[in-house]
């Protein structure tokens, strides 16, 4: 069996590639990071560390690595032979690997009508679909035809906390024991063998949003305060009381959302927030706040993780999401330079401010309850 997953990062190797492996395929790694491709390619192999008090170390293989930059026809290759599709490049970077899926997908459809599963693993609502729409953009009428019945491009939901990496041997990712893939079962097409640590769901927006609004959502407004309050890690961000009691804060408003939204009792969401919080504080992984807070404008967009169970907020539960309005008022005030969305964002509000800035970027307009109550907020951190 042969998968084919799109960037060989930390959710490439310490997630997806890792459990595809296990489940007896060859992964080829597509990435455009030639050292990491070269050192797939020259070790095969790599080790997946569990950051536990066990800190079992699980080495993967049967693995081979293309450069896209270098080797775009080799791509199309291994997609046409392919029997499953991954990726976890990031959202943003979904448009441009459709380019090359597109002509992998059209010449495969020369010599093979198997059908195909694409699955985008990235933090975001919708990431296979708009992988789909991206890819039937770039093919032929015909082509698409045929794609819509033999290529499924089911959306799923990761969940693994895999922070930045400083090992020797560049391969080599320590990952947090827990992980959650699930996938939406509804939008597969034929048939996909058991993957073991994949959960295949009938409709995934209640797994979806609960993970989202509740992992992402705390995990982001830590980062935010952590940054603005000088911390480096989310550990430390988070031994902080007061910071913990924001977070929390926030937690329970987007947890309030959910709980409206879905079937998910208060006790259980109650547990389930917990747990997130555990996680974490987990001493075994040092996260930086710089790589949780990254991305900014896209943290920032209406659909995203802060922004939209705010809105939420008001309409299911008609009163002002207090600290859900300061995490997005902390995500405006980061100025963090290495972060190029930092320094866009920053730029924004230099030239247009705040109001403007949250109307482009977050789809917010003045006249928003939400707008009122972030710009408050803004005053108040500033202060
Ligand atoms: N790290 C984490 O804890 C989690 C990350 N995610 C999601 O997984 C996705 C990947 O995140 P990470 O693995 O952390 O990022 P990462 O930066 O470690 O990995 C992304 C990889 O994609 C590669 N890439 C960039 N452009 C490419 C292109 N055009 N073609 C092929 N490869 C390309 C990069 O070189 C890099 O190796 C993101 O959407 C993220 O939101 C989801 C859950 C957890
Ligand atoms: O910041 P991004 O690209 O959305 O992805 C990383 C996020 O995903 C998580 O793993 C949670 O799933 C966190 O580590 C982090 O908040």
């Amino acid at each position: 069996m042969k998968a084919v997953h799109f960037g060989a990062g930390n959710i490439g190797r310490g997630f997806i590639g890792l459990l595809l492996s296990q489940a007896g395929y060859h992964v080829s790694f597509v990435d455009v990071n030639e050292q990491v491709i070269d050192a797939i390619n020259d070790k095969q192999q790599y080790n997946v560390l569990l950051a536990d008090e066990s800190q079992e170390k699980i080495p993967v293989s049967n693995i081979s690595g293309i450069n896209s930059m270098k080797e775009p026809e080799a791509v199309i290759e291994v997609i046409v032979e392919a029997d499953i599709i991954t990726t976890a490049v990031g959202a943003s970077i979904l448009p441009i690997i459709a380019d090359l899926l597109a002509k992998g997908l059209t010449k495969r459809l020369e010599t093979a009508n198997a059908p195909l599963n694409v699955i985008a693993c990235e933090n975001m609502i919708g990431g296979s679909a708009l992988l789909k729409d991206e890819v039937m953009k770039k093919v032929t009428t015909e082509a698409a035809n045929v794609l819509l019945t033999h290529v499924g491009f089911p959306n799923a939901a990761v969940d693994r906390i895999v922070p930045n990496q400083s090992h020797e041997d560049i391969l080599t990712v320590s990952v947090e024991p827990y992980s959650e893939w699930v996938v939406d079962q509804s939008m597969m097409v034929g048939d996909l063998p058991d993957i073991n640590g994949m959960t295949r769901v009938p409709s995934l927006d209640p797994f979806i949003e609960r993970k989202l609004f509740t992992v992402n959502t705390g995990h982001a407004v830590t980062a935010y305060f952590g940054y603005h309050f000088g911390y480096h890690t989310i550990k430390e961000t988070l031994e902080d009381e007061a910071v913990l009691a924001l977070v929390k804060g926030a937690l329970k408003e987007s947890g309030q959302v959910i709980t409206s939204k879905f079937d998910f009792s208060e006790a259980e969401h109650e547990k389930y927030i917990d747990k997130i919080l555990g996680r974490f504080l987990n001493p075994y992984l040092s996260d930086e706040v710089t790589r949780v807070a990254r991305g900014p404008l896209r943290k920032l967009g209406q659909h995203d993780r802060l922004v939209r169970p705010a809105r939420l907020y008001y309409e299911l539960v008609h009163e002002e999401p207090t600290h859900l309005a300061k995490a997005i008022a902390a995500a405006l005030l980061y100025d963090y330079k290495e972060d190029e969305e930092a320094v866009k964002l920053q730029a924004m509000i230099e030239a247009d401010g705040y109001e403007k800035t949250l109307e482009v970027v977050s789809h917010l307009h003045d006249s928003d309850s939400l707008t009122k109550s972030v710009l408050s907020q803004v005053d108040a951190l500033k202060k």
